[in-house]
């Protein structure tokens, strides 16, 4: 059984962060562990609070668990500060750890600040030369690479330029532009599209979460990195497709498609 780790921020809701990430590995069939890196008090509606565990605490949560269990791949989510951000970089540099899939968590789609404006910087020196694979929505794109990303060019540019900045591959995700959800990937050399159709839904609470983390269970079963993105925006387009509501605000994705609709065994007396 591969095993994947999500560092990440709690969800009361259960649409994003630690609880996105665990169905999202539970669905690839891969064995879920999670630190805990701050608890949010959310709903669909929005973030109202989020609470920063100390450092000390994140940084016991990681020795546990690479100190007993080898780590298949690991997904990083929200990391609010930039203690944790330098914390979490040490520890994974340490461990040697392999498959860092790094979603770089800026600001919750009800627009709650899940990144404190003077950790970018951290984010960029120390995690994104350690990761193996970047996944920023375009805001995100935008703030790393410094550019205001208006189609697939700018998309190609600046994960050019994020490239440069260290990480080795670049995938950023076209969710928020408008047409067809094409996410790009540079690899260092060329650049690849994945094109998904646009889904007329609010339901999209959880969205990258999911897709960075169905990257991560993808790598830690050997696919190499363009067919676990492939797989992984199959998974997240049929998520979307599936999607509901749960509250008044925006919904989760169904992380569980596959399963439903399976008949159940019937029986006779
Ligand atoms: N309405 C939509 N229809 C189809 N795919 C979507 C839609 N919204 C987002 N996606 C896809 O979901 C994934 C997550 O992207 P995005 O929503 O941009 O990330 P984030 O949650 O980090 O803001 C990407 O593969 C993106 O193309
Ligand atoms: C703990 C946590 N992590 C990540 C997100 C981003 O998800 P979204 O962009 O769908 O709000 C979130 N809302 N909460």
């Amino acid at each position: 059984m591969k095993k994947v780790l999500t560092i990440a921020g709690s969800d009361s809701c259960g649409g994003a962060g630690i609880q996105a990430d665990l169905k999202t590995f539970s669905a690839h069939l891969v064995y879920g562990m999670s630190i805990i890196t701050s608890v949010t008090a959310q709903n669909t509606q929005g973030v109202i609070d989020a609470y920063d565990l100390p450092v000390e605490v994140i940084e016991k949560q990681i020795r546990a668990i690479f100190n007993d269990i080898n780590v298949d791949a690991v997904k990083i989510g929200m990391l609010s500060n930039s203690r944790i951000i330098s914390t979490v970089a040490d520890l994974l540099k340490f461990y040697r750890a392999k498959n860092i899939v790094l979603d770089p968590v800026m600001i919750s789609k009800s627009g709650f600040k899940l990144l404190k404006d003077d950790a970018i910087s951290s984010l960029i020196s120390n995690l994104i030369p350690i990761c193996t694979i970047i996944t920023p929505n375009i805001h995100e794109a935008n703030l790393i690479a410094q550019m205001d990303i208006k189609n697939i060019d700018d998309m190609k540019k600046a994960c050019r330029i994020i490239n440069d900045l260290g990480a080795r591959y670049v995938l950023i995700k076209g969710g928020h532009l408008n047409d067809d959800a094409i996410d790009v990937l540079f690899d260092g050399k060329g650049y690849y599209q994945f094109k998904g159709n646009r889904i007329k839904t609010k339901n999209t609470h959880g969205t990258g979460c999911t897709l960075s983390s169905a990257i991560a269970a993808n790598l830690a079963k050997g696919f190499d990195i363009v067919e676990s993105i492939s797989k992984s925006k199959n998974y997240i387009q049929n998520a979307i497709e599936n999607s509901f509501s749960i509250g008044l605000g925006v919904g989760p994705v169904d992380h569980f498609y596959e399963f439903r609709g399976v008949e159940v065994i019937k029986y006779e007396r």
